[in-house]
């Protein structure tokens, strides 16, 4: 392999779904596996598969049907995490088992409440074990920024004796800084010179908004592989943010000589979707996908731009991929045929029954708009993509809101077995009146966690997004919904996150409860 290529790793669906609230189905999980596929990354961590039969499932689905990247499955150093993972990933092209245990001295006498000795046992037998079921086994020394580098060799040359093909070095807690991280990794080479026969890979965390610097100070001290996530998602302050660090090796390529296999055309809308099916909303001033990351707002700005782009522009924002969907514009005229069309060049591949009624919404939409944008339509047809997946639906509402009485809501709701059922309730604000009346209708006591709306795109007529996290039963998950009426957008946000929510306690009452750690514990 071209030893200046940096191999991308991409763990939204793991990592990144760590982000609290985040709750993916497999449906969901497998579209943007299949997105992270045509942008071309080099390895997908689709899940941790021990977590829920829900994450299994995604994860094996993923495996099955996405080809191309590497599809790799998470696992403590305990044998049924490892079996479960590489049950998981079995059927990929090319499956990978990532197996980890922390070499901090913090971590393992608090959290592992063990030994170094015990560790450098489970790190030696859990890879063992991997690569008795698979051929492509990552280990991670977990916290390793924070443990002695002296101890982290020994583990890591273990690992490397019972054949791991990647070695990553997470900085967990996000604490490490740009110098420091490099002289770790060059130490480690130092102290465990088979590092240099197989791939060194970085996984850094952004507590201190250090996450890409990081990144990149690891890749210049020699790793390559890069773990990140699309929108820099992930546990707490989220991973390296794959577009920044992409885009940052693609800027300055001639300067740093590295290179991905990343389609940087595909970013944009990589990040639109995993930003509609996450909930997560993208920060506007975001490097490279934020709303306003090619926008020039003041005058000096904007007349060099439009004298030259390169005069505040360092890279286009095609490049990225923005152009390519504010060209589609679609009106009331257009047919089936205009729609799908512009749906494919938009990367959804849409038919029947979905077709039908992202056209029917979009005929309704263009008799509100007079242009109906790319944005629009992304917005409708990932919209009818989780309609497809909901387990109650919103039949009707009706939200009575004045200024001189309380609002009252009243709502219809067709349950998973087909009942229909119906609540009412008056509430603080018309929406506050819609979210308790379904709480009533389907007898559930589930607690907004979190409520946003977004417009999709701009004036007066534009889709309003929702974005709801419940809490039912100590889980959380979220929900979005779109329309141009934002009771609506809100009401069908609240009945999709219940429907996942509900889905993720039963799945949670179901969980096997046969994580073991293995027998080799403490025998390196
Ligand atoms: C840095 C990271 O991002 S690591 C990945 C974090 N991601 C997740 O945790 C999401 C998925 N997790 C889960 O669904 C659950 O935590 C499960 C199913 C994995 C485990 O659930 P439980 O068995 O109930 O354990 P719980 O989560 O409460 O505690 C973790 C246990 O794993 C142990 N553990 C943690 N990391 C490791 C490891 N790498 N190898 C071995 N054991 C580990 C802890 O010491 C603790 O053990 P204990 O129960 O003997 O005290
Ligand atoms: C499992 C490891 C790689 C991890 O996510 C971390 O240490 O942050």
């Amino acid at each position: 392999m071209d030893p200046n290529r940096v191999i991308v790793f991409d763990t939204t669906l793991r990592d990144g779904e760590q982000s609290p609230g985040i709750s993916l189905n497999a449906a969901e999980k497998l579209e943007i596996a299949q997105q992270l596929a045509r942008l071309g990354v080099d390895v997908i961590e689709a899940g941790f598969p021990i977590a829920s039969p829900g994450d299994f499932q995604a994860v094996r689905t993923i495996a099955r049907e996405v080809q191309g990247p590497i599809i790799a499955g998470l696992a403590r150093a305990h044998a049924a995490d490892i079996e479960r993972a590489a049950e998981a990933v079995r059927d990929a092209e090319r499956p990978r088992v990532h197996t980890f245990i922390s070499t901090s001295d913090i971590h393992i006498q608090h959290q592992l409440q063990s030994t170094r000795e015990d560790v450098l046992g489970q790190a030696r037998a859990a890879v063992a074990h991997a690569r008795s079921l698979v051929e492509d086994v990552e280990f991670s020394p977990m916290d390793a920024t924070r443990a002695d580098v002296e101890f982290t060799a020994e583990v890591l040359q273990a690992a490397l004796d019972e054949g791991a093909t990647t070695i990553n070095i997470p900085d967990t807690v996000g604490y490490t800084m740009p110098d420091e991280y490099a002289a770790f990794l060059t130490r480690l080479y130092v102290l465990v010179p088979g590092l240099h026969d197989v791939v060194l890979s970085v996984h850094c965390h952004n507590d201190l908004g250090l996450a890409v610097a990081n990144s990149f100070a690891g890749l210049k001290a020699g790793a390559r592989q890069i773990e990140c996530a699309i929108n820099g998602l992930g546990e707490r302050a989220g991973n390296a943010s794959l577009e920044e660090i992409v885009m940052l090796l693609r800027v300055r390529e001639a300067d740093v000589g590295l290179t991905t296999g990343i389609n940087t055309r595909e970013i944009a809308r990589a990040s639109r979707m995993v930003s509609r099916l996450t909930g997560y909303g993208v920060q506007p001033n975001k490097a490279i996908v934020g709303r306003n990351a090619f926008q020039h707002e003041s005058g000096i700005h904007q007349d060099g731009v439009l004298k030259e782009r390169s005069t505040y522009e360092i890279m286009s924002k095609a490049s990225v991929g923005f152009d390519d969907v504010s060209s589609i514009v679609l009106g009331k005229h257009s047919g089936r045929h205009a729609l799908q069309s512009a749906l494919m060049d938009l990367g959804y591949d849409v038919a029947g029954q979905t077709l039908n009624q992202a056209f029917k919404r979009f005929k309704e939409l263009a008799d509100k708009k007079k242009q109906v944008t790319a944005m629009d339509l992304e917005a409708l047809v990932t919209d009818e993509l989780r309609a497809d997946v909901s387990s109650y639906t919103l039949e009707w509402f009706d939200v009575e809101a004045s200024t001189r009485r309380p609002p009252h809501a009243t709502v219809s709701i067709i349950t998973p077995d087909g009942e229909t059922v119906r609540g009412d309730f008056t509430g603080d604000g018309p929406i506050d009146a819609i979210f308790r009346a379904i709480n009533s209708a389907t007898r559930r006591e589930a607690r907004l966690r979190e409520f946003r709306i977004d417009a999709v795109t701009g004036g007066q007529d534009a889709l309003g997004e929702a974005s709801v996290i419940l809490e039912l039963s100590g889980s959380t998950a979220a929900g979005q919904g779109v329309s141009t009426d934002i009771i609506e957008a809100a009401a069908l946000a609240y009945v999709r996150a219940l429907s996942n929510v509900e889905r993720k306690v039963i799945m949670a009452a179901e969980e096997p409860e046969d994580a073991q750690p293995l027998e080799l514990s403490g025998t390196p």
